[in-house]
């Protein structure tokens, strides 16, 4: 009956507004039969007793009043249910982000990214249906048909086992058409999540795609996509569509019996006619909670399907939290050597190790150049050391306590990252610097611009700080956005400095302009940079060589270029290309 059971534990445990919402709904089905009862007695007195307004008054005022107390329940039971739907959306939003946040960039960029942020907003977006309407209507559909049945069994036992027979029809329907539908939900939000994922690729690769004249034919593959979403749907529909039908006929059936049956009675004399209008108000309700339960089934469906992709996500195992620093972690940061021992890295789905056998020793307060050819595993060294990922083998250590007893944030708050590309959000400059350190004071991020050369910059804008910098920075040049990325590392004054050299930076000027920011930024820091500059490489006090996930060569330059190999023959690549 649609019931899956992860969702049903997660119903367990916020389980009292639900049982409010269905007590509530129970009590209204009975204010229902105490209204239907009232509404019987003043008609039949009215018309057929032809009694006075004085002895119609009472039923009349307890219609009222049982009517308005049913509007009261109904009303309860809907905001209970919604509130208890909010507490799980809530609940399962966080789950869902704090288990992306475990994973990690890595995991982030190994999946659609489309097809993520479907599943975090619209998968949780549809249980609201499952938990706000379907599962109270699962209640609802059992109890409101007993009460009433079990009140017009004693009086007309004909009706009562009427409806007590044809009842059953309706959930069994239900079972049998529910199955082929389910299999098609299912499909239909698959594939709505990977049309998302998609679309969202090609809206980001559009440049590309455009400049390799591949635009219509991804076009087309769009269109070819959401044509398949609309046949899912339409399938989906005509399921949903016919079985309404299906219950609509037996409920239409059902009560057409009972009111010729009734009919017959009431002409034979073998019932009053109060009590045949009663059991005829009644029968709708009767049959009602059940159609609606039809109804309810498949806006609920969708929840199930997308709770699917919602469980497959915290099912991903993510690595333990950490309760306590293992030691003071901000006396060691930038003071003592980071080691690396025996690290070996394999991706998760590759069967060749992105780094192997990795010792080496990063002394404190100086900088090491990581170099190497492109796919050498320069980046999985840093996101390591960034705690991105998890060595598959060996420690880094500092201070001889592995960096992985520290609680993550506490590491984090010792470490500046520059990467290549700096992500920058759609908000204004003053924000986007802020991220770093949010409390600095208005001293502190001036003397983080001018360091970085964005005074002028930021002075030629007509709103200084306050300008919105567009998605992904896109109203800054490279150069700008970089140098945003050093003011947050100057703000953020950690103690550990991880940067990627930009390589795209062709202008001599802003190139020397941004290297002696960056040379500012590395004093008295222990700092890690891939390096891809000559300058930068020579200036390092250590270089570490790294291919095909193996450190090949490390020392100084003289050293390295005395030993000839890879260091050796880049560089003088390099001189070759600078004369
Ligand atoms: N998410 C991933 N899943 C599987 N393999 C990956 C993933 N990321 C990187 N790799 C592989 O791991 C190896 C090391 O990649 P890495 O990005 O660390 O190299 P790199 O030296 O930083 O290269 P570049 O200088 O081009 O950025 C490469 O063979 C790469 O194909």
């Amino acid at each position: 009956m649609n019931i899956d059971r992860r969702l049903f534990q997660l119903l367990k445990e916020e389980r009292t507004p639900f049982i409010f919402s269905i007590i509530s709904g129970v009590l209204a089905a009975g204010m229902l039969i105490a209204q239907a009862y009232y509404l019987s007695l003043v008609i039949d007195s009215a018309f057929i007793q032809r009694s006075g307004m004085e002895r119609l008054f009472l039923p009349l005022s307890l219609f009222a009043l049982f009517s308005t107390l049913r509007m009261a329940f109904n009303w309860f039971s809907h905001t209970e249910a919604n509130r208890g739907t909010l507490i799980i959306r809530e609940k399962m939003f966080n789950r869902l982000t704090n288990t992306v946040g475990a994973l990690g960039p890595v995991y982030a960029k190994s999946v659609q990214s489309g097809r993520l942020s479907t599943t975090l907003l619209k998968g949780v977006e549809a249980l609201d249906a499952y938990y706000s309407q379907y599962i109270p209507q699962l209640f609802f559909a059992l109890f409101t048909p007993l009460l009433i049945a079990g009140t017009i069994l004693p009086g007309d036992p004909i009706s009562g086992t009427i409806l007590l027979l044809t009842a059953p029809l309706i959930p069994v329907f239900m079972i049998l058409i529910g199955k082929s539908a389910s299999a098609m939900t299912e499909k239909q939000w698959k594939t709505m999540s990977r049309m998302s994922g998609f679309f969202l690729d090609v809206l980001q690769g559009l440049p590309t795609l455009k400049l390799f004249a591949q635009s219509k034919r991804q076009h087309d593959a769009i269109e070819e996509s959401g044509e398949s979403f609309r046949h899912a749907t339409m399938r989906v529909l005509k399921v949903a569509f016919l079985s309404s039908l299906t219950l609509e006929l037996v409920g239409t059936i059902g009560m057409a019996i009972i009111a010729v049956g009734v009919g017959l009675r009431l002409m034979g004399g073998k019932l009053t006619f109060q009590h045949a209008l009663f059991v005829l108000i009644l029968t709708p309700d009767f049959y009602l909670p059940l159609r609606q339960l039809g109804t309810k089934f498949h806006a609920g469906m969708e929840g199930v399907s997308a709770s699917k992709e919602i469980f497959a996500i915290l099912d991903q195992s993510t690595p333990a939290p950490v309760q306590q620093a293992a030691f003071a972690v901000h006396e060691s940061a930038g003071k003592r050597p980071i080691v690396f021992a025996s690290i070996s890295y394999t991706y998760p789905g590759s069967s060749r190790p992105a780094l192997e056998g990795i010792n080496a020793t990063i002394p404190a307060g100086k900088t090491t150049a990581i170099i190497g050819p492109s796919g050498a595993g320069k980046s999985t060294l840093i996101n390591l050391l960034l705690r991105f990922q998890v060595p598959s083998e060996g420690s880094i250590t500092i201070d001889g306590n592995p960096i992985h007893a520290i609680p993550l944030e506490a590491w984090h708050r010792q470490i500046s990252w520059v990467p290549q590309h700096p992500y920058l959000f759609n908000a204004t400059l003053r924000e986007n610097i802020l991220l770093a350190r949010p409390e600095a004071s208005a001293e502190e991020m001036e003397s983080a611009l001018k360091k970085t050369g964005l005074t002028t910059f930021i002075g030629s804008l007509p709103q200084g700080l306050e300008t919105m910098i567009g998605e992904e920075g896109a109203r800054l040049s490279g150069g700008e956005a970089q140098r945003v990325a050093l003011a947050r590392a100057f703000l953020k004054n950690a103690p550990l400095l991880v940067l990627d050299e930009p390589t795209s930076h062709t202008d001599p000027e802003l190139e020397a302009a941004l290297r002696s920011s960056i040379q500012e930024l590395m004093k008295g820091r222990t700092t890690i940079i891939i390096a891809h500059r000559l300058e930068t490489i020579r200036s390092a006090e250590q270089i570490i060589v790294v291919s095909e996930g193996k450190i090949t060569q490390c020392g100084t330059h003289e050293e390295l270029i005395a030993n000839g190999g890879f260091y050796h023959d880049s560089l003088l690549l390099q001189q070759d290309r600078q004369s």
